[in-house]
């Protein structure tokens, strides 16, 4: 079984990139491609669903969930919490899937460190003017959390230069366009390749 490529995607919060993981999902089959649910200690939203969006935890509970050794990585963004489950990815990798993480600059620095095998994606905005925009368009946020997301934007963007691949979200399709090219391009890798068609390059090859 050729092993699921682990996908990290970062951007400033409101940049888009949970609408765009979730658009690339409707056009992928479940058994290709899945995304990590987090687990957090942020405030439920309205319209989230625990064990859907994230599994939305306590303190106590996350503390525990460190100290077992339970994350890939974790971070605290926005003065909340937020990890990755270590043995959800590692079983759903295993089983040839593709895996998405939402997740932020800290976390994703900790995940090349343990998995250099990942690929990094980094969305950008248009421009700050139009992040403010969709930060308020969202809807979900009090003035005080768009403050902080805003505030923490430029910080967030200065470390594009880590990820492996720069999406620009400005028109919605063509940066869907741009992550599906990203996808075909890392499942097209030569190493890949080699690994899912063993049998037909033996064949071929043998004289
Ligand atoms: N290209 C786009 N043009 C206009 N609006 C967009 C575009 N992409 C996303 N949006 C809208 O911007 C808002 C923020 O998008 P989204 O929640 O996906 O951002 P995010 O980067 O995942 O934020 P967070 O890090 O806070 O989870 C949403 O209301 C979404 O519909
Ligand atoms: N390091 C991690 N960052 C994460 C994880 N899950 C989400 N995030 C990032 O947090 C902010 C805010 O998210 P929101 O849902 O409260 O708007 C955003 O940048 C996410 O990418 C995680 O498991 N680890």
């Amino acid at each position: 079984m050729v092993q699921g490529t682990l996908y990290i995607v970062s951007a400033p919060s409101g940049a888009g990139k949970s609408s765009l993981i979730q658009a690339l999902l409707k056009t992928q089959p479940l058994y290709d491609t899945q995304v990590s649910i987090s687990h957090t200690t942020r405030s439920i939203r309205p319209g989230e669903k625990d064990g859907e969006h994230y599994f939305f935890v306590s303190k106590d509970e996350f503390c525990a969930m460190i100290e077992n050794e339970a994350f890939l990585e974790h971070a605290e963004v926005f003065g909340n919490y937020y990890g990755t489950s270590r043995k959800a990815i590692e079983q759903v990798l295993a089983s040839g899937v593709d895996v998405f993480l939402d997740i932020d600059w800290q976390g994703a620095q900790q995940i090349r460190q343990r998995m250099p095998q990942a690929r990094s994606i980094f969305v950008l905005p248009p421009s700050k003017d139009e992040l403010d925009r969709r930060l308020r368009g969202r809807g979900q946020d009090s003035e005080e959390v768009i403050a902080k997301r805003m505030a923490q934007a430029v910080a967030e963007m200065t470390h594009f230069a880590e990820y492996d691949y720069l999406i620009v979200n400005d028109d919605f399709d063509l940066a869907l366009s741009d992550l599906k090219t990203i996808i075909r391009a890392e499942r097209l890798r030569l190493s890949r390749q080699r690994l899912r068609h063993d049998g037909l390059i033996t064949k071929l090859l043998a004289d």
